[in-house]
């Protein structure tokens, strides 16, 4: 590990410090260095964030080698309240820096400060999937991609609809997204909350990460005129000679109701000139195709990590989510890096399912009994949103217990929905 070089803070209100550290991070993802407008947008969607860089003297002149971006946020967990994470990101090193330590450096300096700052969880999107397993970090979400085909279209009778209304936002202006995204991004395990330097982004049309050139964004309101949904959409023309056949791109759907859902997905799928529509960042378990009577309308895959948690502290990890299953179990969490390591006891009784949904408060409290369970920190991390299955795990020799056990396991962590992270931070 190159201890030698020095790992400072940024204040990204320093330009000029600033404009080295997102002249170093750029280059690391193969991107020029940021116009004086670039790094406008980028210190308003980090002015709050903590920005480590490495610096290295290169050709007489002291340079930043390395970043690291990290935030406070809040994930959204199974049955309970989000919890706040420590969001990891913009983790680069320069290619003429690399594989010296130094992501290693910044990220284990960073996780060791979330977990002395009492917060149980760290969550990131892996630019590369081998990066981060070494270091506690396991898939927490899966994603999908979407292609319909509109011409096999056809919604089943009985798919959900309510009275309701569409109507074109204009460019910008994103305050009734915001609200819906809000309630949708709780209402899921894996949500992940979007602040108004996001939403600012992607309302620059044509240059935000949200919105192509062509893009367009349709909201839609209940009965009572309430927003309920949103979908923001690019079209690309594909027609040939005196056949149209444009293909929308939809780079983001919302609803809070499956009735604004549907009427959200016949909307695009029925544009006139419009033969198609694709859709990336999508659940895995999608709706769309059990509204149709032609599945088949509807292709999917492939399916992808997303969302990566790294657990800080087992016991408030285990603690913040609620269950479906009921049980006990003791489990052995081996971490690797010697951050987090802890047998609990994890109880689940039966009791009261007082909110109507069927949620179970659990019992977690650490333990010297002999463990039911043993695992790594980063198996946890893929278990906790229910987003992986425990048999899977075993029976890829990643869990070490009893088939019976791996069981027990599956049924508490299971959750009645795919857990879903839509949002690029
Ligand atoms: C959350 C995010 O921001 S994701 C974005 C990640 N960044 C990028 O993809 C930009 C381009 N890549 C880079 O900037 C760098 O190569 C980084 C940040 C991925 C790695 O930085 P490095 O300083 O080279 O990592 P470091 O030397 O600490 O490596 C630690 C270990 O991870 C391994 N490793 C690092 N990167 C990779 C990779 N891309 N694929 C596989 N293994 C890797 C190293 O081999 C090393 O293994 P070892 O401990 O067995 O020797």
């Amino acid at each position: 590990m190159d201890a030698a070089l020095p790992m400072t803070s940024i204040d990204p209100r320093d330009r000029v410090a600033l404009r080295d550290w997102a002249t170093a991070s750029r280059a690391a993802f193969l991107q020029p260095a940021p116009t004086e407008e670039a790094l406008d947008e980028r210190l308003a969607e980090v002015a709050d964030h903590r920005l480590t860089a490495v610096r290295d003297v290169v050709g007489g002149e002291e340079r930043v080698v390395a970043t690291l971006r990290t935030f406070d946020a809040e994930v959204a967990v199974p049955g309970a309240e989000p919890v706040v994470v420590d969001a990891v990101s913009t983790a680069t090193v320069l290619p003429t820096h690399r594989r010296r330590g130094l992501l290693s450096r910044m990220l284990t300096a960073d996780l060791e400060r979330a977990r002395d700052g009492g917060l149980a969880l760290a969550a990131l999107i892996a630019a590369e999937a081998p990066i981060y397993g070494r270091f506690g970090f396991g898939t927490a979400t899966r994603s999908t991609s979407l292609v319909v085909d509109h011409t096999h279209v056809r919604f089943r009778p009985d798919a959900p609809s309510a009275p309701g209304s569409l109507e074109f936002v204009p460019a910008g202006r994103t305050e009734d997204l915001a609200r819906v995204h809000d309630r949708a991004r709780r209402a899921r395990p894996g949500g992940f909350p979007r602040d108004a330097a996001w939403w600012a982004a992607a309302g620059r049309r044509g240059e935000g990460r949200w919105l192509g050139t062509r893009g367009h964004v349709v909201l839609h309101r209940d009965e009572a005129g309430v927003p309920d949904g949103y979908v923001a959409y690019d079209l690309a023309d594909t027609s040939t000679g005196r056949v149209a056949g444009g293909t929308a791109t939809v780079a983001d759907l919302s609803a809070t109701t499956p009735a604004a859902y549907r009427a959200l997905w016949e909307f695009v799928t029925s544009i006139d000139l419009v033969r198609s529509t694709r859709a990336a960042d999508r659940p895995v378990d999608e709706l769309l195709p059990h509204l149709l009577v032609d599945p088949r309308a509807v292709q999917t895959g492939p399916v992808d990590d997303f969302l990566w948690l790294r657990v800080l502290d087992v016991v408030g990890a285990l603690s913040a989510r609620r269950y479906l299953g009921a049980g006990t179990l003791v489990l052995e969490v081996v971490d690797p890096l010697g951050l987090a390591g802890a047998t609990v006891r994890l109880h689940v009784a039966p009791g009261e399912r007082g909110d109507g949904e069927g949620w179970l408060s659990p019992e977690v409290s650490t333990t010297g009994a002999a463990p039911d369970v043993v695992l790594g920190v980063g198996e946890l991390a893929s278990l906790l949103l229910g987003g992986t299955s425990a048999m899977a795990l075993h029976r890829a020799g990643r869990l070490r217990c009893s088939p019976a056990d791996a069981h027990a396991l599956q049924r508490l962590f299971a959750t009645p929905e795919a857990p879903w992270c839509p949002t690029w931070f």
